[in-house]
């Protein structure tokens, strides 16, 4: 499986595979691994037994009706601190034990959501000329391209399709222009105030993540992300007669805030060696942890890995908003987390941008490309 399967950051992929047939999804929400993937004698957890119960983590209740942990941010603007507290420490457990989490209540207006979605879909309705009009160049970040965001050229092979920028910058006036020449406002506006409204909640999900964990190891993560913040939008759009989604990876961001409409999904998040399927819904973000806290917690918390998978009969559209840190900063774990874990360093403190080249030596295994013992 690992020859033909090159990964991402939810950005950089060089080669797509062709996901039908592989994912083969049970009824209960949750499909085998492919035999390269699977995790040995590992329990097997079964999403359905899961549905509709409540467990706890810590003092918050945790729902899980839709494949992965979910977590109301309704108390959290109620200004308790113990409410906030209780719901960090939630959504560091969901971190700890899945690497991604449903937040719901979230404070992001649902008309922002659904002017980016439809904005999204001109994009991809757009006539083929005018999407190559803003052709993503090799070697460069932003603009459209194939779903597997490489350097090919648009190929009947890829199926998915895939428009990025990054913010704050110009980006997407700049891409906007190139798609709708002198006509561009509408799309900019929308996108800039979901943009807004998700640079918020990211970096209030920051707050409650680091007040989910130990005082110093929190405000040590906090220095990292620092308003204003920085990062990427991407939109991934698989048209219904694609079998093609994308393959298995871990996202090379500090987390990810990820929108699937309804009835239009085909995120499966994977646990103790199986995949499972984030049931679609319009009201909520999956957010799916990143590499970058995965070194900021010194391997402790993992990234999330994850996957799409042809999702039905419909086209989708997922809207991906990526959380960079500060780029200046070497990233490494407070020493007091090294202290309290008794860990050796286990990646080399890079910065963003430095670990960002370092991962092209093995796409598949970011991490691996900066481990301490990798010399
Ligand atoms: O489309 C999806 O649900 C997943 C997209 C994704 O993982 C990515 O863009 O990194
Ligand atoms: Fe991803």
């Amino acid at each position: 499986m690992r020859g033909d399967e090159v990964v991402i950051q939810g950005e950089v992929l060089a080669e797509m595979r062709v996901m039908e047939g592989d994912a083969e999804v049970k009824d209960n929400g949750v499909s085998d691994l492919g035999k390269d993937d699977m995790v040995k004698n590992e329990v097997v957890e079964n999403n359905r037994l899961l549905k509709g119960e409540e467990m706890k983590h810590g003092d918050a209740e945790v729902t899980m009706g839709y494949g992965v942990p979910e977590i109301d941010l309704s108390r959290v603007f109620s200004g308790d601190g113990e409410n906030r507290r209780a719901v960090g420490k939630a959504m560091v457990e969901a971190w700890r034990t899945w690497g991604a989490f449903l937040v719901v209540n979230h404070g992001v207006d649902q008309s922002v959501v659904e002017g980016a979605r439809e904005q999204g879909m001109r994009v991809f309705a757009l006539p083929m000329d005018n999407k190559l009009q803003a052709w993503r160049e090799e070697g460069k970040f932003a603009g459209y391209g194939n779903g597997a965001g490489s350097k090919t050229t648009h190929s009947a092979d890829i199926g998915s399709e895939s428009f990025r920028v990054a913010y704050p910058g110009a980006d997407i006036t700049n891409f906007a222009q190139k798609l709708w020449p002198g006509n561009c406002e509408t799309f900019c506006e929308d996108y800039e105030a979901y943009i807004a409204a998700s640079q918020k909640l990211t970096v209030q999900l920051v707050e409650l993540l680091s007040e989910g964990l130990s005082e110093e190891d929190g405000s040590h993560i906090n220095s990292y992300f620092r308003e204003p913040c920085v990062g990427s939008v991407r939109l991934n759009y698989y048209p219904a007669s694609a079998t093609i989604g994308l393959p298995a990876h871990t996202d090379v961001a500090a987390f990810v805030l990820l929108h699937q409409c309804d009835g239009g999904e085909g995120l499966q998040v994977e646990k103790n060696g199986q995949w499972v399927t984030v049931q679609a819904r319009s009201d909520a973000f999956v957010v799916i942890m990143g590499t970058v806290y995965q070194i900021l917690t010194n391997g402790e918390y993992k990234a999330g890995r994850h996957r799409a998978i042809k999702g039905g009969n419909k086209d989708r559209l997922s809207m991906v908003f990526s959380l960079w840190p500060n780029p200046s900063l070497p990233m490494s774990p407070a020493p007091s987390f090294l202290a309290a874990h008794k860990q050796r360093l286990l990646y080399k403190p890079l910065t963003f941008p430095e670990f960002w080249d370092a991962r092209e030596a093995d796409l598949l295994n970011p991490l691996k490309c900066i481990a301490v013992d990798a010399d």
